[in-house]
């Protein structure tokens, strides 16, 4: 059993796949917060944006078998095109309950699978894309990935610590308030100057905008 919080389908907003059609598939729950606001301040990864508590979101659901969610996935992808199904298993921590089952199902299917994780779980066999953002004391057990991509400044989780992580891409993403989505003042402000200044001083990393809140999509 499978527990979604969401689907939707979008453009990727982060990463080198920016602007990519993508259908996002929000697993529920996560290991490093419990999503309660009460428990953030004490949580492993406390700057988290995202609502992954439940089912209840658009498109999102308990799905029985690995059959029953492909076939949900696929019916968001527009109909007679010729590039592959792109999905973005996203969450919460999507790693907590994407198996190699449903890696597999979805690879029958023709699905391109890319996946956001914290980086604290061993991923299937077989993903496409890997994108990895470690959050602060956690181990981080991925020691090669497609795309690191760091929320910056995090205690505990300073770039250092993962540049020996092989990928292709090293990302920094400035924090974003976690409450607040959409809003323009968000990458003119003092953190967002100090991850510039980090990447100019590094060039090793490169900024990363969550660009889908630039423009005020999903
Ligand atoms: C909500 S997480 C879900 C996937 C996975 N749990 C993870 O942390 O990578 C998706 C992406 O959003 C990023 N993110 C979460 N909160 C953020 C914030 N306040 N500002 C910037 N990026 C954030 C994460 O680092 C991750 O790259
Ligand atoms: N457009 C868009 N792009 C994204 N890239 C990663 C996201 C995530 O929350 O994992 C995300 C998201 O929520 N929306
Ligand atoms: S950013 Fe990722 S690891 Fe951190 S609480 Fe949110 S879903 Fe969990
Ligand atoms: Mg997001």
């Amino acid at each position: 059993m499978y527990s979604v919080k969401e689907i939707f389908y979008t453009l990727q907003g982060e990463g080198a796949h920016t602007g990519r059609p993508a259908i996002f598939c929000r697993f529920s729950g996560c290991n490093l917060w419990s999503g309660l606001e009460k428990h953030r301040a004490s949580a492993i990864c406390n700057f988290c944006d995202t609502d992954f508590r439940g089912t209840d979101g658009p498109g999102g659901g308990r799905f029985d078998t690995t059959e029953q969610l492909v076939e949900t996935l696929l019916s968001y992808w527009p109909e007679g095109l010729e590039a592959p199904p792109f999905v973005v298993c996203t969450g919460g921590e999507p790693l907590l309950q994407l198996d190699q089952s449903l890696v597999d199902a979805m690879h029958e299917r023709g699905i391109e699978i890319a996946l956001e994780t914290n980086g604290t779980l061993v991923p299937p066999k077989g993903i496409a894309w890997i994108c990895v953002s470690p959050k602060g004391k956690a181990d981080v057990v991925i020691n090669e990935c497609d795309e690191l991509k760091l929320v910056y400044p995090q205690q505990d989780a300073m770039p250092e610590r993962f540049a020996h992580i092989r990928a292709q891409y090293y990302y920094l993403t400035p924090v974003a308030d976690p409450h607040s989505n959409s809003n323009t003042h968000l990458y003119r402000d003092a953190v967002t100057a100090e991850t510039i200044a980090y990447c100019l001083a590094h060039p090793q990393w490169r900024l990363n905008l969550q660009s889908h809140k630039v423009i005020n999509i999903a």
